[in-house]
């Protein structure tokens, strides 16, 4: 499969938005062709639903909350059989205000909205992958996803690029600064709970993110497709990032789950939060939590709208498998040591590969 090129390209620059505006045909571009390398089955809306994934009530993890410890401990088991198996889970009780994540979801819609001029002030350059833009292409044929994007780095602050954060709507650049606090404050529970759940020093793996641990945000818009069983919202994929949160359309389904060869949906609870494991907690994780394949589907009525918040340690530092999670007879090691993951991320996904397999020793 020829490359087209190492650095990104903006593909005609037209954003799904637009190819709808213009009506007509739908382009074969987004038309989705299975391939043996990453086989995971037929686009099908139908599939049964995931009425399984764990639901994580965060108040009972908490040491502070006037839950007792074998309530806690109920809690970290059931966190643990829910990473082990889905790899994901729905938090709830997180102690984010309805009325907070009414108004992100509402902002979010209403960015999305704007007239294409206003947009693109944030648009996407050719040389970045933050802002404004569709589907990025990586390499040639790829099949495009049906989904528009904000793709913004919120932490470390001082690595911010605040030319693509949008001044309008007016309260959009405060609500994502309130919602990233918020973000950060349910990243550190979540991983004092993975560590304890794997029997782990509380601070094992918020050490391992080290203090400049970052967090990107990704708005995703998807208009509504003619053709939803034909095309993605969004390719299969596992995440590069340690943890993803992802706030899901309070009313719209769409995301699927794959387990074992059988691909589940997702049910909307409309003010939990899916926490997803990323890859490179499944590496520091020795492989005992797994980084779930996803995909988006669209449909033909609604549009749809997502916000994944992706967590991932320091990309200076080396991350590996927890030695304590190591075991040369029971539990041998799985992966290499990895600097800069994202890196080896793109470069995988761009030859429809697993980005994992990389690392895998
Ligand atoms: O929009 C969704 O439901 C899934 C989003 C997702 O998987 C991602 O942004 O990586
Ligand atoms: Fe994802």
């Amino acid at each position: 499969m020829a490359e087209v090129s190492t650095k990104p390209e903006v593909w005609s620059c037209k954003t799904v938005q637009e190819v709808v505006e213009n009506g007509g045909e739908l382009p074969s571009r987004y038309i989705w062709i299975r391939n043996d390398r990453s086989d995971y089955g037929p686009i099908d809306l139908n599939v049964p639903v995931a009425t399984e994934i764990p639901v994580i009530d965060f108040t009972r993890l908490q040491l502070s909350s006037s839950s007792s410890s074998s309530a806690i401990d109920e809690e970290l088991l059931k966190l643990r059989s829910a990473l082990t198996t889905w790899g994901c889970f729905q938090a709830i009780n997180h102690r984010i205000e309805n009325s907070f994540l009414d108004e992100v979801r509402h902002l979010a819609r209403e960015f999305f909205h704007l007239p294409m001029s206003e947009k693109q002030k944030t648009g996407r350059t050719e040389n970045d992958y933050e802002g404004y833009g569709n589907d990025i292409i990586l390499f040639e044929n790829q099949p495009l996803d049906w989904t528009d994007r904000l793709y913004l780095l919120v932490s470390p602050q001082d690595n911010q690029k605040l030319e693509y954060f949008p001044q309008t709507p007016q309260s959009f650049r405060k609500m994502l600064h309130d919602y990233t606090i918020e973000m950060k404050r349910v990243q550190a529970e979540l991983l004092k709970s993975i560590a304890r759940s794997l029997d782990l020093a509380e601070d094992c793996f918020v050490k391992r993110f080290g203090e400049r641990g970052t967090m990107y945000a990704r708005f995703n818009y998807y208009p509504p497709c003619s053709r939803p069983d034909l095309v993605h919202g969004l390719k299969p994929h596992a995440d590069g990032s340690g943890l993803t949160i992802l706030l899901q359309d309070d009313k719209v389904e769409g995301l699927q789950m794959l387990k074992g060869d059988q691909w589940f949906r997702v049910p909307v609870m409309p003010y939990a939060l899916l926490v997803n494991i990323g890859d490179q907690l499944e590496i520091m994780s020795n492989g005992i939590y797994k980084s779930p394949v996803h995909r988006a589907l669209t449909n033909a009525e609604n549009e749809r709208n997502t916000l994944a918040m992706f967590c991932a340690p320091d990309p200076t530092l080396e991350i590996e498998p927890v030695e304590e999670l190591v075991d040369n007879e029971k539990k041998p090691r799985l992966f290499k040591k990895v600097k800069n993951y994202p890196e080896t991320y793109f470069q995988y996904y761009q030859q429809m590969k697993r980005p994992i397999d990389a690392v895998r020793i």
